[in-house]
């Protein structure tokens, strides 16, 4: 991928937490780049450190070691007060638990980070990302007269009306239903295929993972692999690969009583 096509970069990205016996690298090198105009996945076991890579691409984490480019900005060694700006000005967040401002209409909600920055909505892009979400009739009602979906394809349209370089969702589907969760992700996917927005998203659920263009998998805070144009069926067998190859591992680390890495190369010869 060329320089130009590449929204975010993670170049070598190590996070490690702790020290001594009780040491984790939650990351361990990760290089991965994530193209403008594109919707990707990533996946991983419990504990892969999905979370970890998507924080410190989003500038809410920093790496203890690596860079984190956005265009041509290292996020690692910018001072905390660009950070918020940047953060503010050039990202946007999907939660899984919406974060929606109780007290706020829908409007008001997903208006509240350009009325924070102090800058006017694009009044046709305000219309165009409200008329997606599908709620042009419940755009007055609080957070709490909404159901689930309502509520989190709200904090989509919130995530993107700055327009963003890029929308980091962390589980946005992980408290939904499955309709509502069609509707969330369908409502991300059109917004990288209409409207070339960057999309990168953490799911456990490879349906949601097959909206994706391409689907990184994460184990032991390292990239195994990759899928392009995945299914929910491709995904799940990604998955179960990836499950017995670590099987595989600890099978030879329990046997040789070594690190799951001298096992390998044990194996190996
Ligand atoms: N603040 C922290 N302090 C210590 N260890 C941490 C911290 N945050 C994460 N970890 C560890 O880093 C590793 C990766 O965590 P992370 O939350 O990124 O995984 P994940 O793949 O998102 O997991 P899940 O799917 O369960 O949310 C785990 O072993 C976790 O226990």
């Amino acid at each position: 991928m060329s320089v130009g096509d590449v929204a975010v970069r993670a170049v070598e990205v190590w996070k490690r937490y702790g020290g001594g016996s009780t040491q984790v690298d939650a990351l361990a090198g990760v290089s991965a780049d994530f193209g403008k105009g594109r919707f990707t996945a990533i996946m991983g076991p419990s504990g892969s450190g999905k979370s970890t890579l998507l924080h410190c691409l989003a500038g809410l984490d920093t790496p203890t070691d690596g860079k984190v480019l956005l265009g041509d900005v290292d996020l690692t060694t910018l001072p905390e007060k660009q950070l918020t700006h940047l953060r503010r000005d050039r990202i946007g967040f999907v939660f899984q638990a919406f974060n929606l401002v109780p007290t706020l209409s829908a409007l008001e909600n997903i208006t509240l980070p350009l009325d924070l920055a102090g800058r006017k909505p694009d009044q046709d892009w305000l219309a165009t990302v409200v008329e997606a979400i599908g709620l042009t009739d419940r755009l007055r009602h609080r957070p709490s007269q909404l159901s689930g979906g309502q509520q989190q394809r709200v904090a989509c349209a919130r995530a993107l009306v700055s327009r963003p370089d890029v929308v980091f969702a962390d589980e946005p589907t992980g408290n939904l239903d499955s309709r509502s969760s069609g509707d969330v992700l369908d409502f991300l996917h059109r917004s990288v295929r209409d409207y070339d927005q960057t999309v990168v998203m953490v799911t456990h659920d490879p349906t949601a993972a097959s909206y994706a263009d391409r689907v990184l998998f994460l184990a032991d805070g390292i990239l195994q692999s990759e899928l392009l144009d995945p299914t929910a069926e491709s995904v799940l067998d990604a998955m179960k690969k990836l499950d017995a190859d670590q099987d595989d591992q600890d099978e030879g680390a329990r046997r040789t009583g070594g690190a799951p890495d001298d096992a390998a190369d044990e194996l190996a010869g």
